[in-house]
């Protein structure tokens, strides 16, 4: 089937790949003609595993293209895909211009009926806004039905998610859009769960919502779990075995960083405040998140008093291991703070150091491996699990920093482990190793 897709960011650029891959033709536009002209030599602008290769397959196989010319994308297309931005207003709530303004080209270029799928995430309502902006434009008199087909992928695992998903959302109001998203999705073999536009819309929110819930919540048992002396790893392996609980997404560490929880949580709370809801549970897991992603430098600080002229090693930058998004990354808060209090941050990250040098203090010094940031450290903070920060060995640290001090925000070491050498090992949840003479 004809497919246009709108926006090639992480979900715009993944889902037109994979729509290709499983046999549809896509056109996908996008306005950055530096994007579409490195995705047409098949280069993705983006750092995904499996990408690329999928890319340049279906470009040869003929069924992919790129565009910065809506009305070239829309020709002939069944189904157009809207995957912009809804990235966080001041105030909290989604920004919905990107989107209100693809509905704009959608009625200003398409030649015949179609059905709108809005992938992007979005309040309850904006499907039903999408349409109406849709029909107030148009100059023909062409079908317009909107499906809110909400994205569910993980950065870093884009491409695997999409083909083995849990489950694919179709909410519309009209069946035979409902049945067109079908028929696109059946070969991708994943469970389908139809509902009403609203219901989809909410389901989205409410996901992401409720896996911010439980890692606000495992950090806040962590937390607990240091002043108690439990171990919060097993604690989490524990809960993990009720099936009812499930074992993922209890993994303590630094809070929850990325382009959509933080955003999305706030969004929700802004969606509760329209109808008079107070959502105190979420503005809970919102503060909570606050004060874990800056609990590395509080530690530090109660460790050395002051952070004057220290030298930090920062390991990690991107909000996981897997993607080059620095989108609400700990690590930027950490940064700020440690150059506030008068550190020099020493940053590695195997891929996303370009895209931190954008949102981190101009002062941060950055360098190409794990050994390069220790050599000379006053201590060491572990911000991103990343396998090449993982690699480090204890002896690594001993034989590289002035003194091997090691602040771990991802219970990358076992206590075990760490307790065999003369280092001093903060981790999360987990007792202190303080082994140093
Ligand atoms: N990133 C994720 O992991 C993820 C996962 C699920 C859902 N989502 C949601 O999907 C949406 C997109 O997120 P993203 O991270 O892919 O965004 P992104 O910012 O990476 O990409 C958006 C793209 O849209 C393009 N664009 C903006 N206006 C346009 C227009 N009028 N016509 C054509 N292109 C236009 C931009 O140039 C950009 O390339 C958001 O609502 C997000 O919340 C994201
Ligand atoms: O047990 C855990 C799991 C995750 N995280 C952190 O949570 C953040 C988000 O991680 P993850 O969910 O893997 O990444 P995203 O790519 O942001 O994906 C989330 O956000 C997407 C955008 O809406 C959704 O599509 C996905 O389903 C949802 O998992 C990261 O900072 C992780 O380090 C933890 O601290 N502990």
């Amino acid at each position: 089937m004809q497919i246009a897709v709108v926006g090639t960011g992480y979900v715009g650029l993944v889902t037109g790949v994979c729509l290709s891959e499983i046999g549809h033709d896509v056109t996908c536009v996008d306005i950055d003609e530096k994007k579409v002209e490195s995705m047409r030599q098949g280069l993705s602008p983006i750092y995904e595993p499996g990408l690329d290769e999928l890319m340049k397959a279906n470009i040869d196989r003929g069924r992919l293209h790129f565009t910065t010319n809506h009305k070239e994308a829309f020709a002939g297309a069944k189904a157009i895909y809207i995957a912009v931005g809804t990235p966080q207003r001041e105030d909290g709530q989604a920004d919905l211009r990107f989107v209100e303004q693809v509905a704009i080209d959608i009625a200003n270029n398409i030649e015949n009926d179609v059905v709108v799928v809005t992938k992007s995430t979005v309040p309850v309502g904006t499907n039903e806004r999408v349409q109406s902006i849709v029909r107030e434009h148009l100059k023909e008199d062409y079908k317009v039905h909107s499906v809110s087909n909400p994205e569910f992928l993980r950065e870093g695992s884009a491409v695997k998610d999409t083909f083995e998903g849990d489950r694919i959302v179709i909410g519309s109001n009209n069946e035979e859009a409902a049945a067109l998203l079908e028929e696109i999705n059946r070969p991708f073999g994943i469970e389908i769960f139809k509902t009403d536009i609203r219901s989809a819309e909410m389901i989205k929110y409410a996901s992401n919502a409720f896996l911010a819930t439980k890692i606000s919540f495992i950090n806040e048992i962590a937390n607990l779990c240091e002043k108690l002396e439990a171990d919060v790893e097993d604690v989490a392996a524990g809960m993990g075995l009720d099936d009812r609980i499930g074992s993922k997404f209890l993994k303590a560490g630094i809070g929850y960083g990325g382009s959509c929880f933080p955003k999305d949580t706030s969004a929700l709370v802004q969606i509760a405040s329209y109808v008079q809801h107070d959502f105190n549970l979420l503005k809970s897991v919102i503060q909570v998140n606050g004060e874990q992603q800056r609990m590395l430098v509080t530690k530090a600080k109660q460790r050395f008093g002051t952070l004057e002229g220290k030298r930090v090693a920062m390991l990690g930058l991107a909000f996981k291991p897997n993607t080059d998004d620095m989108r609400e990354a700990a690590s930027i808060t950490l940064a700020h703070e440690l150059v506030k209090e008068g550190a020099t941050v020493v940053a590695y990250d195997p891929i996303a150091a370009d895209n931190a040098k954008k949102l981190l203090p101009s002062e941060t010094l950055y360098v190409e491996s794990p050994e390069e940031a220790i050599t000379g450290a006053d201590f060491a903070m572990i911000v991103t699990e990343w396998d090449q920060v993982k690699a480090l060995t204890f002896n690594d640290y001993i034989e590289k920093m002035n003194e091997p001090i090691i602040f771990d925000g991802r219970n990358c070491y076992s206590l075990d482990q760490a307790a065999q050498y003369p280092v001093e090992y903060y981790s999360v949840g987990r007792k202190n190793i303080t082994n140093q003479n």
